[in-house]
């Protein structure tokens, strides 16, 4: 029977990857005890957005084999690269970036991470928004100071459940940061290489808004997963968008997807929607994967301030859910994009 059982899991396709979960190296256990099955499935990643529905093909599939009456299914997670990662036990970094400022580029930088961490995943954030860097803020450790480790390198702080570095922790609080190309490029660099980020499946990292000298910098550096664009929904930002895009394909980063923040707002008092700016205008930017379409959250701009990321701090939110979403469709992405060039047949693990 343990042969059927291994045919019919032949027979389950990962939704995104569309090849079977046992050459996709997916299925970690599957024995039969009496007539109950027990199968372990070896998800890409913990944040994955199509786990129900794996879940409910692989039930359906294994009932299917003559003489199994019931099924156990459990799940693990690893993160795959497709090749080598991007720095040294950091599997795929991943930039967020926006054309235009103020877009909520950071707010969704610091929810995806946090959310991402609470499914499971070791996760990084990276403030490369030298210029206005608020991601220690949002995560309540303005006034934290980054120390060196024994071998001289930074420590990166800790922060619910993630890890993090933001030029905030380094330089006085209100100073404002003076720099030139040159001086960003080795800042960069020192938060990229000098750092004691440890083993991590996501570093995803805060880039400032536009076209300027740290994106150039962080795409040239280091091989990155892709990049991530937050936009508003109306023409002006959309415009830049368009830039900030043309840009990562000028320097060959997949766009992984868009997420459109501040999409709609829903009145507490009536439950009307009102589209202040437009839903649904991203689809403007063509064919790529929409993230998720965030409403604008009295609750996630005062958590942002009180420095707690909204996903954890009001999880039942509208706003919540759909950046919990977010995070969780960026990781489907992420993985469909490293497991996409591997070969046919791939061991079990
Ligand atoms: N969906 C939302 N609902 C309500 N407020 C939001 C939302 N998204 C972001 N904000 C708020 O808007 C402000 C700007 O957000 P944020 O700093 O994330 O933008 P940014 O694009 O990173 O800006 P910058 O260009 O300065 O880096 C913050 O006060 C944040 O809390």
């Amino acid at each position: 029977m343990r042969d059927a059982l291994w045919t019919a899991l032949k027979t389950v396709n990962d939704p995104e990857l569309h090849r079977d979960l046992v050459s996709l190296g997916m299925i970690e256990r599957a024995e039969v005890e009496g007539r109950v099955a027990h199968v372990k499935v070896n998800l890409t990643t913990p944040a994955c957005p199509l786990k129900g529905k794996i879940e409910g093909d692989v039930r359906a599939a294994v009932l299917s084999v003559p003489g199994i009456e019931d099924v156990a299914v459990t799940f693990g997670a690893m993160v795959r690269t497709g090749g080598q990662p991007a720095l040294p036990g950091v599997k795929h970094v991943l930039l967020v970036g926006s054309g235009k400022g103020g877009v909520g580029k950071s707010s969704v930088a610091v929810n995806v991470a946090a959310a991402l961490a609470r499914d499971g995943a070791r996760v990084g954030l990276m403030d490369a928004d030298v210029y206005g860097p608020s991601v220690a803020h949002m995560l309540g450790e303005g006034g934290a100071r980054v120390t060196a480790n024994a071998e001289r390198k930074m420590q990166p702080l800790t922060a619910h459940g993630l890890r993090f570095l933001s030029m905030a922790n380094l330089s006085p609080a209100g100073q404002a940061l003076v720099w030139r190309g040159p001086m960003l490029h080795s800042a960069i660099q020192q938060f990229l290489k000098d750092a004691a980020w440890g083993d991590l499946d996501y570093l995803i990292v805060d880039l400032p808004p536009g076209t300027g000298d740290v994106q150039l910098s962080l795409t040239q550096t280091i091989q990155v997963t892709g990049a991530v664009i937050v936009t508003t929904p109306q023409d002006v930002a959309l415009i830049d968008a368009a830039r900030a895009i043309d840009m990562f394909r000028k320097a060959s980063v997949p766009v992984l997807g868009v997420v459109e923040n501040m999409s709609y707002f829903v009145a507490p008092d009536t439950g009307l929607t009102y589209d202040l700016f437009g839903r649904g205008g991203s689809r403007k930017l063509g064919s790529l994967p929409m993230l998720g379409e965030v409403p604008i959250d009295v609750a996630a701009r005062q958590d942002a301030d009180a420095g707690l990321p909204t996903v954890l701090a009001h999880p039942e939110s509208t706003a919540a859910q759909a950046l919990t979403q977010v995070a969780r469709n960026l990781a489907g992405r992420v993985s469909v994009q490293a497991l996409s060039d591997l070969p046919e047949q791939l061991p079990v693990l």
